[in-house]
């Protein structure tokens, strides 16, 4: 939005009348007071009419148009793009699942479950149902059942699908997006009304737009400018009378409008809605003004890895035997631990052993075993299987000859090994820092047949891909004086190579959902404000206390949910722009403040000569601008200060250039430009107009 077209200030123009409605102005006592004196000076005019009196009616009224104007441009482009999301909530037909599914983790073949079909709108949290490809999802959920390829431009504007699957951080689908091929089983998680695009529409409408704690100051300080300056205005028709040059009521309430900090009272709405737009336009939603307020503050970043930092698509890639272990006793471990696994990193394991392994596994499925499944979880970092041979069974409880198997993160399957009196080899060590030094995450397996210690078989090398470009952006980020910081589950050697590959500044390894929590707390205590962008359920509670909370929109339900962001893009290095943003939007009203004060101060030197030259003619030095008469004059200040109201528009919309430099520094350099600016910029205006208000004949 960097320049103002005249289709779009007419369009936008309907809305401006509206909010003329005084009941509009109630949050804002700057305008609120500039419309009670548009509305008296009218009643005035109409009483004892000039032409002088007709010209400063027309220019307050207008005064007030231009500010309702800005707002309601600013807000002319969400109107548009929630039409366009609108379209996306069509009623469709949805295939439920009619029978009770009662975990929420992996269950088995829900597809072979009955279905009935029904309106995608009577879909309840809770419900399941099945998609097929050609599709379109009903609602907002967790993919529970299957993998398939998504085309979600519908939401991100992006045309290449992306893959949605069960059990890992790439769960969540959003209602409207339509399945490419595959069919997919999902748990709907959002009721219809509440659902993610129903939360972008009002976002971008703006319905939901609430103040900003730095706003709500800024108010409180332009309101009482206000009270201040109308008291100096009331006080003055004492002394006005006293010297024997009383004010009319109209000039009287000019000179008020032009002394009141009008400019940046017309603008600020439209500042933070432009604000939140331009995060829009990058894709992400920022679900609360004060989150992007915050983001222009941020000094620490987290970042998850898996997902955030690599491309999160962790594959088996290489099984390393142990000493005293064969490749048949590893393969087929971690195939029977990775049956039931409903991870990506589960499922690649059983495709590993079956496309490069297949010839050590014996199939032969065993009837007479029950099989108890492990799943994995982000604090145990294991997973696995619990097998007993029922055909030997002896007792109904206890004494079963029992096959334990897990596989997981190397210091987690160390720890259960030890806990059955079983120890891990140092040659497995140096298996797992191999795999972990290249930057891989190392699953080490172990068995445990029976009572006896448990053996470790070998380690399992997962291998995922750092993003591209992230290096140059975190130097970008720490030229702007924030800190990235990887938090990850993984260990400390991988995470330490990932960090490397990637540039971050630092790294917290071997990290449950816990202490990423507690990390970010230890910075707030510090005076830190905090972003942290993530994808998984275990990041949740650290979106949700992070200061800025940016979830990837790849990631699951839970950490959408939880942040107070989303990055359509899932690209984590878009917190380099949702900072900038949020620091331009800190800027931007900062130097319109500056400027709309200084601004005002100019406007002395053109009225209070004007009204008391009669009386006072020492004024005349003050009259530096040699304005040609006092009706001139004060005609020529309340027309200039309507006026910079629309010359301003657009730079509020399009915000302040921001530069990555210190906060000083940007401080010192808008005082200096919009300070110095403001004070200058009503001498010319005023004069200018003043050259041309003479021409009228009754005020030159
Ligand atoms: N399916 C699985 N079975 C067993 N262990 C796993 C499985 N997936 C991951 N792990 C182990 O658990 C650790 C933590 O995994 P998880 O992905 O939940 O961590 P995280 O905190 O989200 O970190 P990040 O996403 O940054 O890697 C992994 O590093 C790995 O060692
Ligand atoms: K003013
Ligand atoms: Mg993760």
């Amino acid at each position: 939005m960097n320049r103002l077209s005249w289709p779009q200030v007419r369009s936008a123009l309907p809305g401006a009348f509206r909010k003329l409605d005084p009941r509009e102005l109630l949050g804002s006592p700057v305008l609120l007071i500039v419309e009670i004196g548009a509305v008296a000076s009218t009643v005035l005019a109409v009483a004892d009419p000039s032409v002088f009196a007709a010209t400063i009616v027309v220019w307050l009224w207008a005064t007030v148009l231009f500010a309702t104007l800005a707002e309601s441009i600013a807000e002319s482009r969400g109107k548009a793009q929630a039409s366009s999301l609108r379209a996306t909530q069509t009623q469709t037909t949805a295939r439920r699942v009619d029978a009770p599914v009662e975990t929420t983790r992996y269950t088995g073949n829900l597809l072979s479950l009955p279905t009935v079909e029904v309106a995608s709108s009577s879909l309840a949290v809770g419900d399941v149902v099945v998609v097929r490809a050609g599709e379109v999802i009903p609602g907002d959920g967790d993919v529970i059942e299957g993998a398939a390829s998504v085309d979600e431009s519908a939401i991100t504007g992006e045309s290449a699908p992306v893959i949605r699957e069960s059990g890992g951080d790439r769960s969540a689908v959003t209602g409207g997006t339509v399945v490419l091929s595959d069919t997919v089983v999902v748990r709907i998680t959002a009721a219809a009304g509440s659902t993610f695009v129903d939360r972008m529409i009002s976002l971008v409408e703006g319905s939901e737009r609430q103040r900003t704690p730095n706003e709500i100051a800024l108010n409180i300080l332009l309101t009482s400018l206000t009270i201040i300056f109308l008291l100096a205005v009331v006080t003055l028709q004492p002394f006005a009378v006293y010297s024997g040059s009383r004010q009319s009521l109209l000039v009287l309430t000019a000179l008020l409008v032009c002394l009141i900090p009008t400019t940046i009272g017309a603008l600020l709405s439209a500042i933070g809605i432009a604000g939140m737009d331009r995060l829009v336009q990058r894709n992400v939603l920022a679900m609360s003004g004060r989150a992007v307020e915050a983001a222009g503050d941020v000094d620490v970043l987290l970042l998850d890895k898996t997902g955030t930092i690599t491309y999160g698509n962790r594959q088996a890639s290489d099984l390393l035997v142990a000493p005293g272990a064969t490749i048949a006793d590893l393969a087929s471990a971690a195939r029977l631990a990775s049956l039931a696994d409903e991870t990506p990193e589960g499922r690649s394991v059983v495709t590993l052993v079956d496309e490069s392994y297949a010839e050590h596994v014996a199939t032969s499925t065993d009837d007479d075993t029950v099989v108890e499944l492990v799943p994995f979880s982000a604090s145990t970092r294991m997973s696995g299987i619990d097998v007993r041979d029922v055909s030997t069974q002896v007792s109904t409880s206890g004494g079963v000859p029992q096959t334990s198997i897990r596989k997981g993160a190397a210091s987690a399957v160390r720890a259960w090994v030890h806990s059955t009196g079983g120890s891990t080899p140092d040659q497995v060590q140096t298996l797992v820092d191999g795999v972990s030094a290249s930057g891989g995450t190392p699953l080490v397996v172990a068995r445990q047949a029976g009572a006896g210690p448990a053996q470790v078989l070998g380690v399992i090398h997962l291998k995922d891909v750092v993003k591209t470009g992230l290096r140059e952006r975190f130097d970008e980020l720490r030229a702007m004086g924030i800190r990235t910081v990887m938090v990850t589950g993984d260990n400390a050697i991988t995470a330490r190579a990932i960090a490397e590959e990637a540039g971050v500044d630092d790294v917290l390894a071997e990290a449950t959902p816990e202490d990423k929590l507690a990390l970010i707390r230890r910075e707030q205590e510090g005076g830190h404000l905090v972003a942290m962008c993530g994808d998984g359920t275990n990041d949740a509670p650290a979106l949700a206390q992070a200061d800025v909370g940016v979830a990837m929109n790849t990631g699951t339900s839970a950490a959408k949910e939880a942040g107070n962001m989303v990055d359509l893009d899932s690209d984590p290095t878009k917190l380099i722009e949702v900072v900038q943003i949020g620091k331009q939007l800190l800027i931007t009203r900062g130097a319109l403040t500056t400027f709309s004060i200084a601004n005002d101060i100019a406007k002395y030197f053109a009225i209070l000569p004007a009204m008391f030259m009669v009386v006072f003619p020492q004024l005349e030095v003050l009259n530096v601008m040699r304005l040609s008469s006092p009706e001139s004059a004060i005609v020529s200040a309340v027309v200039f200060n309507a006026l910079i109201i629309v010359v301003l528009i657009p730079l509020s919309l399009k915000g302040v250039a921001y530069r990555p430099a210190s906060a000083s520094t940007m401080l010192r350099r808008n005082l200096l430009v919009y300070g110095l600016g403001g004070l200058v910029a009503p001498f010319l205006g005023i004069k200018l107009i003043d050259l041309l208000a003479s021409l009228l004949p009754g005020i030159g």
